[in-house]
């Protein structure tokens, strides 16, 4: 049983009220401070199984424990981020990480060195006293990043958090995201529907079938940190890895 940091679901069923279940007894460890990626085609229940650990969807069977405890919403020890980040439009950079250090009880003396610091990890030393309307998407996802690293979580729920990013973009955020990972090694599951991306950052991808069928595969990625997205592109087992999942995944679609 994954306890402390971990997360266990055990025949979970989820079917929000239709006959046909979003997936049916599901069974899922992650171990405390394990990296994974969650892979799989449109609908197959991704975000639902996030959903689950967060405690914002109700099980229709199974047991599912998060950090030891049963999933409940809003609980401190979670930081979930999403495609689209929820900065506050009216507060700087560095304004909006200070507030979120402040919610989490951090006290205010160490809120600006703290916020600088994690800003300046990803890259945003200089852009600390703009406000959110003056950054690309990129920028804005990397406060995001830095602001739910800063609050320190013991688990990081990320759901597509780079998807709307170009290629290039995406590859510096993988980088920035494995670097603070590294810092800690929290336990972080990441929803993807780049598998690429999924290599690079997990120690494991869980591919999930389309049409109800849960997970069909884990593939593991036995390379070692820390990586680099951008060398990894060239190398080999990176490639291996990639099409181990691409065909996970074409198995789960029923290709
Ligand atoms: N709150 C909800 N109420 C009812 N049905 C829902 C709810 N949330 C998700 N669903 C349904 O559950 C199924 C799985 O949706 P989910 O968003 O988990 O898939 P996904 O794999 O994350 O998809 P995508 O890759 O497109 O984001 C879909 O059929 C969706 O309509």
């Amino acid at each position: 049983m994954a306890s402390a940091n971990g997360i266990e679901l055990n025949q979970v069923t989820v079917s929000f009220g239709r006959d046909r279940p979003v997936f049916a007894d599901l069974d899922l460890t992650i171990e405390p401070g394990e990296f994974v990626a969650i892979v799989g085609a449109s609908g197959c229940g991704k975000t639902t199984l996030m959903n689950v650990v967060a405690g914002l969807v109700p099980l229709d069977a199974g047991t599912a424990a998060v950090g030891g405890s049963p999933p409940s919403a809003g609980r401190p020890d979670i930081a979930y981020i999403l495609a689209r980040d929820a900065l506050l439009p009216w507060r700087t950079v560095q304004s909006n990480v200070e507030y979120a250090l402040g919610l989490s009880g951090v006290p205010r003396r160490e809120r600006p060195g703290r916020a600088q610091s994690y800003l300046e990890k990803v890259g945003l030393g200089h852009a600390v006293g703009l406000l959110p309307a003056a950054l690309s998407h990129g920028m804005r996802q990397r406060v995001a990043l830095a602001r739910a690293f800063a609050v320190e979580r013991s688990i990081y729920l990320l759901d597509e958090p780079f998807s709307a990013l170009d290629a290039q973009t995406k590859l510096v955020l993988q980088n920035h995201l494995l670097n603070l990972w590294e810092e800690n090694r929290k336990t972080v599951v990441f929803v993807t529907h780049d598998i690429g991306e999924a290599v690079v950052l997990a120690d494991r991808v869980i591919v999930m079938a389309a049409n109800g069928g849960g997970i069909v595969e884990e593939v593991p990625v036995r390379i070692a940190r820390p990586r680099s997205s951008e060398e990894l592109q060239e190398s080999p087992e990176f490639h291996e890895i990639y099409r181990a999942a691409w065909h996970a995944l074409r198995r789960g679609m029923g290709a």
